[in-house]
Protein backbone atom coordinates (compact mmCIF):
# COMPACT_ATOMS: atom_id res chain seq x y z
CA UNK A 1 0.00 0.00 0.00
CA UNK A 2 1.29 3.96 -0.05
CA UNK A 3 2.18 5.46 2.76
CA UNK A 4 -1.01 7.70 4.37
CA UNK A 5 1.39 9.28 7.29
CA UNK A 6 1.26 13.21 7.65
CA UNK A 7 2.88 15.18 5.27
CA UNK A 8 5.39 16.62 7.58
CA UNK A 9 8.43 14.87 8.20
CA UNK A 10 7.11 11.46 6.39
CA UNK A 11 9.07 9.03 4.50
CA UNK A 12 8.97 9.92 0.17
CA UNK A 13 8.41 6.09 -0.24
CA UNK A 14 5.28 3.42 0.12
CA UNK A 15 5.62 0.95 3.11
CA UNK A 16 4.62 -2.33 3.39
CA UNK A 17 1.61 -2.18 5.61
CA UNK A 18 -0.85 -0.46 8.04
CA UNK A 19 1.00 -0.64 11.39
CA UNK A 20 1.54 3.18 12.46
CA UNK A 21 2.83 4.20 15.58
CA UNK A 22 -0.11 5.57 17.44
CA UNK A 23 1.78 6.95 20.63
CA UNK A 24 5.30 7.97 22.24
CA UNK A 25 5.75 8.47 25.71
CA UNK A 26 8.52 8.87 28.19
CA UNK A 27 8.23 7.34 31.31
CA UNK A 28 10.19 7.75 34.27
CA UNK A 29 10.28 5.26 37.68
CA UNK A 30 13.04 4.68 40.18
CA UNK A 31 12.59 1.09 41.43
CA UNK A 32 16.46 0.59 42.83
CA UNK A 33 16.61 4.75 44.30
CA UNK A 34 18.18 5.56 40.52
CA UNK A 35 15.46 7.64 37.82
CA UNK A 36 15.86 5.20 35.28
CA UNK A 37 13.83 6.96 31.83
CA UNK A 38 11.73 4.21 29.32
CA UNK A 39 10.10 4.88 26.36
CA UNK A 40 6.74 3.32 25.57
CA UNK A 41 5.92 3.14 21.15
CA UNK A 42 2.61 2.24 20.89
CA UNK A 43 1.28 1.28 17.78
CA UNK A 44 -1.75 0.66 15.81
CA UNK A 45 -1.85 -3.22 16.34
CA UNK A 46 -3.13 -3.67 19.77
CA UNK A 47 -0.85 -4.92 22.06
CA UNK A 48 2.29 -4.01 19.72
CA UNK A 49 4.35 -1.64 21.08
CA UNK A 50 8.06 -1.33 22.46
CA UNK A 51 10.45 0.08 25.12
CA UNK A 52 13.98 1.22 24.91
CA UNK A 53 16.04 2.81 27.49
CA UNK A 54 16.33 6.58 27.34
CA UNK A 55 18.01 6.93 31.31
CA UNK A 56 20.17 10.34 32.08
CA UNK A 57 19.61 9.79 35.13
CA UNK A 58 20.52 13.18 36.68
CA UNK A 59 19.24 14.82 33.77
CA UNK A 60 16.01 12.73 33.74
CA UNK A 61 13.24 15.43 33.32
CA UNK A 62 14.68 16.85 30.63
CA UNK A 63 14.85 13.63 28.56
CA UNK A 64 10.82 12.89 29.49
CA UNK A 65 10.40 16.65 27.79
CA UNK A 66 12.34 15.85 24.94
CA UNK A 67 10.71 12.48 24.12
CA UNK A 68 7.01 13.69 25.02
CA UNK A 69 7.73 17.57 23.40
CA UNK A 70 9.72 17.31 20.50
CA UNK A 71 9.87 13.51 19.16
CA UNK A 72 6.46 12.05 19.77
CA UNK A 73 4.98 14.78 17.34
CA UNK A 74 7.41 13.25 14.78
CA UNK A 75 6.79 10.37 15.02
CA UNK A 76 3.12 9.82 15.50
CA UNK A 77 1.61 8.45 12.41
CA UNK A 78 4.90 6.45 10.72
CA UNK A 79 5.50 3.54 10.10
CA UNK A 80 7.48 1.69 12.86
CA UNK A 81 9.93 -0.28 10.81
CA UNK A 82 11.82 2.42 9.29
CA UNK A 83 14.13 2.62 11.95
CA UNK A 84 17.22 4.24 10.43
CA UNK A 85 15.08 7.09 8.81
CA UNK A 86 13.03 8.09 11.75
CA UNK A 87 16.16 7.67 14.15
CA UNK A 88 18.14 10.13 11.78
CA UNK A 89 14.76 12.35 11.68
CA UNK A 90 14.71 12.84 15.16
CA UNK A 91 18.32 14.09 15.10
CA UNK A 92 18.41 16.23 12.21
CA UNK A 93 15.65 18.08 13.09
CA UNK A 94 16.96 19.59 15.76
CA UNK A 95 19.49 20.53 13.74
CA UNK A 96 22.46 20.95 16.53
CA UNK A 97 22.74 17.27 17.18
CA UNK A 98 24.43 15.31 20.07
CA UNK A 99 24.92 15.64 23.87
CA UNK A 100 23.36 13.06 26.38
CA UNK A 101 20.29 14.71 26.35
CA UNK A 102 19.38 14.57 22.84
CA UNK A 103 20.70 11.04 22.30
CA UNK A 104 19.34 9.24 25.46
CA UNK A 105 15.74 10.30 23.65
CA UNK A 106 16.66 9.43 20.38
CA UNK A 107 18.16 5.84 22.08
CA UNK A 108 14.28 5.74 23.69
CA UNK A 109 12.72 5.58 20.24
CA UNK A 110 15.32 3.54 18.46
CA UNK A 111 15.41 0.72 21.00
CA UNK A 112 11.94 1.05 21.35
CA UNK A 113 11.45 0.41 17.67
CA UNK A 114 13.67 -2.53 17.63
CA UNK A 115 11.80 -4.51 20.15
CA UNK A 116 8.65 -3.10 17.75
CA UNK A 117 10.76 -4.69 14.97
CA UNK A 118 11.53 -7.88 16.97
CA UNK A 119 7.87 -8.43 17.87
CA UNK A 120 6.79 -8.42 14.72
CA UNK A 121 9.53 -10.89 13.11
CA UNK A 122 8.60 -13.02 15.91
CA UNK A 123 12.96 -12.64 16.80
CA UNK A 124 14.63 -11.34 19.79
CA UNK A 125 16.88 -8.44 19.02
CA UNK A 126 20.05 -10.48 18.96
CA UNK A 127 18.45 -12.24 16.20
CA UNK A 128 17.66 -9.27 13.71
CA UNK A 129 21.27 -8.16 14.25
CA UNK A 130 22.46 -11.36 12.89
CA UNK A 131 22.38 -13.94 16.08
CA UNK A 132 24.90 -15.18 17.92
CA UNK A 133 28.70 -15.18 17.76
CA UNK A 134 28.25 -16.26 21.27
CA UNK A 135 26.00 -18.05 23.81
CA UNK A 136 26.26 -15.64 27.12
CA UNK A 137 28.14 -12.34 27.92
CA UNK A 138 30.58 -13.09 30.82
CA UNK A 139 30.43 -10.33 33.17
CA UNK A 140 32.18 -8.40 36.09
CA UNK A 141 30.70 -6.91 39.17
CA UNK A 142 31.87 -4.14 41.33
CA UNK A 143 33.53 -4.81 44.78
CA UNK A 144 34.01 -1.78 47.14
CA UNK A 145 35.36 -1.37 51.07
CA UNK A 146 36.38 1.38 53.40
CA UNK A 147 39.23 -0.97 53.71
CA UNK A 148 41.60 -3.48 51.46
CA UNK A 149 40.56 -6.02 53.70
CA UNK A 150 36.86 -5.30 53.55
CA UNK A 151 37.26 -5.03 49.20
CA UNK A 152 38.51 -8.19 49.25
CA UNK A 153 36.19 -9.93 51.29
CA UNK A 154 33.35 -8.46 49.42
CA UNK A 155 35.34 -9.88 46.34
CA UNK A 156 35.42 -13.43 47.69
CA UNK A 157 31.74 -13.32 48.22
CA UNK A 158 31.64 -12.16 44.31
CA UNK A 159 33.84 -15.40 43.38
CA UNK A 160 32.19 -17.88 45.33
CA UNK A 161 28.99 -16.75 43.31
CA UNK A 162 30.40 -17.78 40.21
CA UNK A 163 32.18 -14.19 38.98
CA UNK A 164 35.28 -14.62 37.16
CA UNK A 165 36.13 -10.70 36.88
CA UNK A 166 35.66 -8.48 39.76
CA UNK A 167 36.21 -4.69 39.65
CA UNK A 168 38.41 -3.52 42.60
CA UNK A 169 38.02 0.13 44.17
CA UNK A 170 39.28 0.61 47.83
CA UNK A 171 38.48 4.34 50.35
CA UNK A 172 41.51 6.82 50.15
CA UNK A 173 42.65 8.01 53.22
CA UNK A 174 41.21 11.30 52.17
CA UNK A 175 37.90 10.06 51.61
CA UNK A 176 35.61 9.32 48.22
CA UNK A 177 37.55 6.72 46.77
CA UNK A 178 35.64 6.30 43.71
CA UNK A 179 33.20 3.34 43.53
CA UNK A 180 34.05 2.99 47.46
CA UNK A 181 32.15 4.31 51.24
CA UNK A 182 33.15 7.58 52.27
CA UNK A 183 35.95 7.24 55.67
CA UNK A 184 35.69 9.79 57.80
CA UNK A 185 38.65 12.40 56.84
CA UNK A 186 42.59 11.41 57.44
CA UNK A 187 42.97 15.81 56.67
CA UNK A 188 42.43 17.45 59.66
CA UNK A 189 44.47 20.73 59.02
CA UNK A 190 43.10 20.72 55.18
CA UNK A 191 41.15 23.37 53.88
CA UNK A 192 38.27 20.25 53.11
CA UNK A 193 39.14 17.60 55.62
CA UNK A 194 37.49 15.06 54.08
CA UNK A 195 39.18 15.82 50.40
CA UNK A 196 40.45 13.11 48.10
CA UNK A 197 44.16 13.38 46.99
CA UNK A 198 45.32 12.00 43.85
CA UNK A 199 49.16 11.41 45.73
CA UNK A 200 46.97 9.23 48.23
CA UNK A 201 45.42 7.55 45.96
CA UNK A 202 48.47 6.89 43.44
CA UNK A 203 50.39 5.02 46.77
CA UNK A 204 46.96 3.34 47.96
CA UNK A 205 45.98 1.62 44.58
CA UNK A 206 48.88 -0.79 43.82
CA UNK A 207 48.87 -1.75 47.66
CA UNK A 208 45.32 -3.10 46.75
CA UNK A 209 46.06 -5.19 43.88
CA UNK A 210 48.91 -6.32 45.34
CA UNK A 211 47.01 -7.77 48.21
CA UNK A 212 44.26 -9.25 45.46
CA UNK A 213 46.84 -10.81 44.15
CA UNK A 214 48.00 -12.71 47.34
CA UNK A 215 44.28 -13.65 48.29
CA UNK A 216 42.25 -14.13 45.60
CA UNK A 217 42.01 -17.03 43.04
CA UNK A 218 45.14 -16.52 40.48
CA UNK A 219 42.04 -17.03 37.59
CA UNK A 220 40.13 -14.31 38.83
CA UNK A 221 40.63 -11.44 36.47
CA UNK A 222 40.71 -7.92 38.24
CA UNK A 223 39.69 -4.51 37.12
CA UNK A 224 39.78 -1.01 38.28
CA UNK A 225 37.65 2.26 37.52
CA UNK A 226 39.90 5.50 38.00
CA UNK A 227 36.61 7.81 37.47
CA UNK A 228 38.42 10.48 35.03
CA UNK A 229 40.74 12.21 38.00
CA UNK A 230 44.35 12.13 36.83
CA UNK A 231 46.24 13.95 34.41
CA UNK A 232 48.41 11.97 31.63
CA UNK A 233 51.45 11.27 33.47
CA UNK A 234 49.70 10.42 36.77
CA UNK A 235 47.98 7.99 34.11
CA UNK A 236 51.11 6.39 33.30
CA UNK A 237 52.51 6.38 36.78
CA UNK A 238 49.83 4.37 37.87
CA UNK A 239 49.31 2.40 34.42
CA UNK A 240 53.10 1.17 35.51
CA UNK A 241 52.77 0.41 39.22
CA UNK A 242 49.78 -1.83 38.49
CA UNK A 243 51.64 -3.84 35.83
CA UNK A 244 52.59 -6.72 37.87
CA UNK A 245 48.64 -7.84 38.82
CA UNK A 246 47.97 -8.66 35.41
CA UNK A 247 44.46 -5.85 35.30
CA UNK A 248 41.87 -6.97 32.75
CA UNK A 249 41.63 -3.57 32.16
CA UNK A 250 42.31 0.05 33.55
CA UNK A 251 39.26 2.28 33.68
CA UNK A 252 38.86 6.12 33.08
CA UNK A 253 42.10 7.08 33.48
CA UNK A 254 41.72 10.57 31.95
CA UNK A 255 38.41 12.89 31.87
CA UNK A 256 37.25 13.42 28.07
CA UNK A 257 38.78 17.03 27.82
CA UNK A 258 42.25 14.63 27.55
CA UNK A 259 41.22 11.64 25.55
CA UNK A 260 43.40 12.94 22.87
CA UNK A 261 46.32 12.21 25.11
CA UNK A 262 45.11 8.70 25.84
CA UNK A 263 47.39 6.86 23.18
CA UNK A 264 50.33 7.64 24.85
CA UNK A 265 49.35 6.47 28.26
CA UNK A 266 48.61 3.48 26.04
CA UNK A 267 52.09 3.32 24.67
CA UNK A 268 53.61 3.40 27.75
CA UNK A 269 52.39 0.52 29.72
CA UNK A 270 51.03 -2.77 28.67
CA UNK A 271 48.05 -2.50 30.97
CA UNK A 272 44.52 -2.46 29.06
CA UNK A 273 42.84 0.77 28.73
CA UNK A 274 38.76 0.98 28.80
CA UNK A 275 37.28 4.68 27.89
CA UNK A 276 33.97 5.62 27.01
CA UNK A 277 31.20 5.47 29.45
CA UNK A 278 31.26 9.68 29.34
CA UNK A 279 30.92 9.57 25.34
CA UNK A 280 28.23 11.61 24.50
CA UNK A 281 27.78 11.05 20.39
CA UNK A 282 28.85 8.20 18.16
CA UNK A 283 31.12 10.58 16.66
CA UNK A 284 33.29 10.72 20.23
CA UNK A 285 33.30 6.33 20.51
CA UNK A 286 34.58 6.83 16.81
CA UNK A 287 37.61 8.13 17.42
CA UNK A 288 38.32 6.56 20.31
CA UNK A 289 38.30 3.43 18.67
CA UNK A 290 39.88 4.61 15.46
CA UNK A 291 42.74 6.41 17.10
CA UNK A 292 44.15 4.20 19.45
CA UNK A 293 42.94 5.71 22.16
CA UNK A 294 41.43 2.69 23.91
CA UNK A 295 41.90 -1.21 24.26
CA UNK A 296 37.73 -1.40 25.35
CA UNK A 297 35.23 0.82 24.13
CA UNK A 298 32.59 1.16 26.90
CA UNK A 299 30.00 3.97 25.95
CA UNK A 300 26.81 3.94 27.63
CA UNK A 301 24.76 3.11 24.47
CA UNK A 302 21.90 5.51 25.54
CA UNK A 303 24.27 7.88 25.51
CA UNK A 304 25.34 8.09 21.98
CA UNK A 305 21.75 7.49 20.71
CA UNK A 306 20.90 3.82 21.31
CA UNK A 307 21.29 0.68 19.56
CA UNK A 308 21.40 1.80 15.96
CA UNK A 309 24.60 3.57 16.43
CA UNK A 310 26.77 1.61 19.20
CA UNK A 311 25.72 -1.58 16.58
CA UNK A 312 28.30 0.66 14.61
CA UNK A 313 30.65 0.91 16.82
CA UNK A 314 30.93 -2.53 17.87
CA UNK A 315 31.99 -3.62 13.84
CA UNK A 316 34.45 -0.87 13.67
CA UNK A 317 35.79 -1.89 16.87
CA UNK A 318 35.75 -5.48 15.76
CA UNK A 319 37.69 -4.16 12.20
CA UNK A 320 40.16 -2.13 14.71
CA UNK A 321 41.00 -5.17 17.18
CA UNK A 322 39.07 -3.38 20.01
CA UNK A 323 37.08 -4.85 22.48
CA UNK A 324 33.99 -3.80 24.23
CA UNK A 325 32.48 -3.54 27.55
CA UNK A 326 29.27 -1.38 27.27
CA UNK A 327 28.32 0.34 30.49
CA UNK A 328 25.54 -0.84 32.80
CA UNK A 329 25.62 -0.32 36.22
CA UNK A 330 22.50 0.83 37.98
CA UNK A 331 21.63 3.81 35.88
CA UNK A 332 20.70 1.84 33.21
CA UNK A 333 17.24 0.53 32.58
CA UNK A 334 16.89 -3.32 32.35
CA UNK A 335 15.76 -2.75 28.55
CA UNK A 336 19.17 -0.77 28.10
CA UNK A 337 20.92 -3.95 29.67
CA UNK A 338 18.67 -6.31 27.39
CA UNK A 339 20.32 -4.01 24.34
CA UNK A 340 23.76 -4.47 25.75
CA UNK A 341 23.01 -7.80 25.87
CA UNK A 342 21.92 -8.30 22.54
CA UNK A 343 24.84 -6.46 20.87
CA UNK A 344 27.47 -9.10 23.03
CA UNK A 345 26.03 -11.98 22.25
CA UNK A 346 26.17 -10.81 18.39
CA UNK A 347 29.67 -8.65 18.54
CA UNK A 348 32.39 -10.68 17.66
CA UNK A 349 34.26 -7.37 19.46
CA UNK A 350 32.50 -8.59 22.77
CA UNK A 351 34.76 -8.24 25.82
CA UNK A 352 33.58 -8.03 28.82
CA UNK A 353 29.99 -6.76 30.24
CA UNK A 354 29.36 -4.36 32.82
CA UNK A 355 26.89 -6.39 35.34
CA UNK A 356 24.56 -4.80 37.54
CA UNK A 357 21.97 -6.73 40.27
CA UNK A 358 18.63 -5.56 39.73
CA UNK A 359 16.65 -5.90 42.93
CA UNK A 360 13.19 -7.09 43.47
CA UNK A 361 11.58 -3.79 43.00
CA UNK A 362 13.23 -3.40 39.51
CA UNK A 363 12.11 -7.12 38.29
CA UNK A 364 7.90 -6.05 39.48
CA UNK A 365 8.33 -3.08 37.57
CA UNK A 366 9.90 -4.56 34.55
CA UNK A 367 9.12 -8.08 33.84
CA UNK A 368 11.90 -10.31 32.26
CA UNK A 369 14.72 -8.19 33.41
CA UNK A 370 17.87 -10.06 33.00
CA UNK A 371 19.54 -11.97 35.55
CA UNK A 372 23.01 -13.04 35.70
CA UNK A 373 23.57 -16.48 36.58
CA UNK A 374 27.10 -17.89 37.49
CA UNK A 375 28.43 -14.42 35.90
CA UNK A 376 26.97 -14.67 33.01
CA UNK A 377 24.05 -12.63 30.84
CA UNK A 378 21.89 -14.59 28.39
CA UNK A 379 19.98 -12.85 26.56
CA UNK A 380 15.64 -13.46 26.95
CA UNK A 381 14.69 -15.77 23.74
CA UNK A 382 11.22 -14.09 23.91
CA UNK A 383 10.53 -11.81 20.47
CA UNK A 384 11.94 -7.81 20.67
CA UNK A 385 13.92 -7.38 24.47
CA UNK A 386 11.74 -9.93 25.85
CA UNK A 387 10.76 -7.61 28.65
CA UNK A 388 7.78 -5.57 29.69
CA UNK A 389 6.69 -2.67 31.85
CA UNK A 390 4.26 -2.80 34.72
CA UNK A 391 2.87 0.69 34.83
CA UNK A 392 1.24 0.43 38.02
CA UNK A 393 4.43 -1.00 39.57
CA UNK A 394 6.45 1.72 38.04
CA UNK A 395 3.83 4.71 39.60
CA UNK A 396 4.67 3.73 42.76
CA UNK A 397 8.47 4.07 42.38
CA UNK A 398 8.78 8.27 41.53
CA UNK A 399 12.01 10.04 40.74
CA UNK A 400 13.54 12.60 42.73
CA UNK A 401 14.96 15.67 40.94
CA UNK A 402 18.23 15.31 43.88
CA UNK A 403 20.20 12.32 45.01
CA UNK A 404 22.56 11.26 41.66
CA UNK A 405 23.04 15.45 40.86
CA UNK A 406 25.00 15.80 44.26
CA UNK A 407 26.70 12.49 44.30
CA UNK A 408 27.91 13.30 40.67
CA UNK A 409 29.49 16.44 41.90
CA UNK A 410 30.48 15.28 45.59
CA UNK A 411 34.10 14.95 45.40
CA UNK A 412 36.66 17.39 46.05
CA UNK A 413 40.46 17.64 46.45
CA UNK A 414 41.61 18.35 49.85
CA UNK A 415 42.49 21.77 49.21
CA UNK A 416 38.53 22.52 48.60
CA UNK A 417 38.39 22.51 44.43
CA UNK A 418 35.75 20.44 42.89
CA UNK A 419 36.97 17.49 41.18
CA UNK A 420 35.21 14.80 38.63
CA UNK A 421 32.99 12.49 40.19
O1 LIG B 1 31.92 2.28 35.52
C1 LIG B 1 30.98 2.49 36.28
O2 LIG B 1 30.09 1.67 36.51
C2 LIG B 1 30.86 3.83 36.97
O3 LIG B 1 31.80 4.70 36.45
C3 LIG B 1 29.48 4.38 36.78
O4 LIG B 1 29.33 4.60 35.45
C4 LIG B 1 29.18 5.67 37.43
O5 LIG B 1 29.16 5.43 38.78
C5 LIG B 1 27.87 6.24 36.98
O6 LIG B 1 26.92 5.24 36.98
MG1 LIG C 1 33.16 3.77 35.15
Amino acid sequence: MTQETPATFAQPWPVRDEIRIRSVRAIVTAPQGIPLVVVKIDTTEPGLYGLGCATFTQRWKAVQTFVDEHLARLLTGRYPGDIGDLVRLAGFSGYWRGGPVTNNAISGIDQALWDIAGKRAGMPVYELLGGKVRAAADTYIHAGGITIDQTLEQAKEFVAQGWRHIRLQVSTPGGGGYGAPQLATLYPGAPYRNGWSARDYLRTTPDLFAAARQSLPDNIELLHDVHSRLTPKEAVVLARSLEPYRLFFLEDVLPPEHWDRLPEVRAASPVPLAVGELTTSMGDAVRLVRDGGVDFIRSHISDIGGLTPARKVADLAELCGVRTAWHGPGDTSPIGAAANVALDVSSVAFGIQEGHIYDEATHEVFPGTLRIVDGWLTPNEAPGWGIDIDLEAAARYPAQLSGHDEWAAGVRRIDGALEAP
